[in-house]
């Protein structure tokens, strides 16, 4: 039959488990905050007299793990960036300067789609470069599926890059939250930064190696 210090015992590993396993510095240290009161209660009532020299311990942990906690929070609050922001530079732009990337989000627009969209068309310029941050979205050639799409690609970026007009159809689907710029925005940028366009290069590449790698699993399989 388990104790009540059993069961904090129990809880407490159980976060310290589940902490472990999810993504992201904030959840860990609040996982070892939640863990580690859970093991001060458990060291309370585990022994006849509670064992002082573990919940000082534990006592330490929490308020080290609190002050990360903070820091942590003060840091996002700093950055000036939404936590959408945030996990789109983790997720893509981490090649890119943290400042860079700040002056490009200003020229961002968010939005979520709430019926399917044509958003590039074969041969039409654009004046546009988007970003599927989330959802999917279908590329045809002369009104043939060449490719899905799914978050976290760019659409848009080959004609950018050539100058020329864009190679196919890109159709977004319903529900997805597109990201925006302005193309001449892009390049103003571009031209004013010679590091922004460098690191904007090596963000598109790892891009299109996706794009390729994709296209090829499609072909050998
Ligand atoms: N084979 C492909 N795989 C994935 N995306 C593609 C492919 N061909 C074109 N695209 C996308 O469709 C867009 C059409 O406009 P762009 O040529 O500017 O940029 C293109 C890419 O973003």
């Amino acid at each position: 039959m388990f104790t009540l210090a059993d069961i904090f015992g129990h809880i407490s590993n159980t976060i310290y488990l589940v902490g472990s396993v999810i993504k992201g510095s904030l959840a860990l240290r609040l996982s070892w905050v939640l863990g580690a009161v859970a093991e001060l209660v458990y060291y309370v009532y585990a022994a006849p007299e509670p064992l002082w020299t573990s919940i000082a311990w534990c006592g330490l942990i929490t308020g080290l793990n609190l002050y990360q906690i903070m820091l942590i929070l003060l840091q996002r609050r700093k950055s000036g960036l939404s936590p959408q922001e945030q996990a789109l530079y983790q997720q893509l732009f981490h090649a890119m300067d943290w400042g860079n990337f700040k002056k490009m989000m200003k020229t961002a627009t968010w939005e979520v789609l709430s019926e399917d969209r044509i958003v590039i068309a074969e041969n039409e310029r654009t004046d546009y470069l988007f970003l599927l941050a989330n959802g999917a979205a279908d590329v045809t050639l002369s009104g043939k599926p060449i490719a899905q799409l799914g978050s976290g690609s760019f659409i848009g970026e080959m004609s950018l890059l050539t100058g020329q007009v864009p190679t196919a159809t890109v159709e977004v689907e319903r529900g997805a939250t597109l990201v925006s710029w302005p193309k001449a925005a892009i390049n103003k940028l571009q031209q004013a930064d010679e590091s922004l366009n460098n690191e904007l290069y090596a963000v598109f590449s790892r891009d299109i190696i996706e794009k390729i790698k994709h296209q090829n699993l499609q072909l050998a399989g």
